[in-house]
């Protein structure tokens, strides 16, 4: 634990720091399909939210704001001035907020199958009430339903099991207070302030932030290039491993040789 929060680090000790950011939900863990690809030339680090995986768990509600200060806390315990960010859904609106308010810490950012603005806000304040309340498990299968499109799940029934089991082993409290974050979130004006080279990938088949949302985003970042992956929902990461790890690959090192 750094800073309070669980971080897992691979890769050259020497190599340009990639932190990854994962979605409400999961931990680091997610992102274990693109890790093998990253760490050729990387410094990875994932670190779990607030409330988190392995990460304290503070009462809440939270705020983005508050997730995105922890993780700038992170850095500066690990004692890393700038880093290369991607962050997917819940880990791509601190991604946002972070090249935003700090964005001399931020060099190349990816943003991937996430919401500058995500209501409606009744509804995710509902869902928190319900996890306070101890029923997460009850709502677990409508959410994953949505993080992997029919065919998927039907071919990989097991991997779609592990990520519902990291989902309901995931602190009521923790939960809650990132639901009520995104309930409040509106980083829609803030946007126009990233400098950072932005890669913003939407999924063809993602329920929980539409492509529309991807182009939102990259509308409104002024060097910002965006992808849509089809065959994906939500974790994209997961249904497309190979492509996502191409196209953070490209994005990062532009001159660089992209893995096979
Ligand atoms: O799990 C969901 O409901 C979809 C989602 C929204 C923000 C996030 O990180 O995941």
């Amino acid at each position: 634990m750094t800073a309070g929060l669980h971080v897992t680090v691979d890769g050259p000790p020497d190599a340009p720091v990639l932190l990854l950011g994962s979605s409400l939900g999961t931990t680091g863990a997610m992102w274990q399909p693109q890790v093998a690809a990253l760490t050729e030339r990387y410094r990875v680090v994932r670190y779990d939210h607030l409330g988190h995986g392995g990460s304290v768990v503070p009462a809440g509600p939270y705020t983005i704001d508050l997730l995105g200060r922890k993780v700038l806390r992170l850095l500066d315990a690990l004692g890393v001035a700038r880093v290369h960010y991607a962050g997917l859904s819940l880990g791509g609106m601190v991604g946002m907020w972070l090249a935003a308010h700090a964005g001399e810490r931020i060099d190349r950012l990816a943003l991937l199958c996430t919401s500058a603005s995500l209501g409606p806000a009744e509804g995710w304040r509902a869902r928190a009430a319900t996890v306070r309340a101890g029923r997460l498990d009850s709502i677990a299968d409508a959410i994953v339903e949505r993080w992997f499109t029919p065919a998927f799940a039907a071919r990989n029934p097991d991997t779609v099991a592990g990520y519902r089991s990291m989902l309901v082993s995931t602190p009521a409290a923790g939960y809650a207070g990132c639901c009520e974050a995104i309930a409040a979130m509106d980083l829609r004006p803030d946007l126009a302030a990233v400098r950072a080279p932005t890669l913003v990938i939407g999924a063809a088949d993602d329920p929980a932030t539409p492509p529309e949302q991807a182009a939102a985003i990259a509308e409104r970042i002024p060097s910002a290039r965006l992808v849509v992956l089809d065959g994906a929902a939500h974790l994209a990461n997961v249904e497309r491993p190979e492509a996502v790890a191409r196209l953070l690959a490209a994005h990062l090192d532009p001159e660089g040789v992209v893995p096979r």
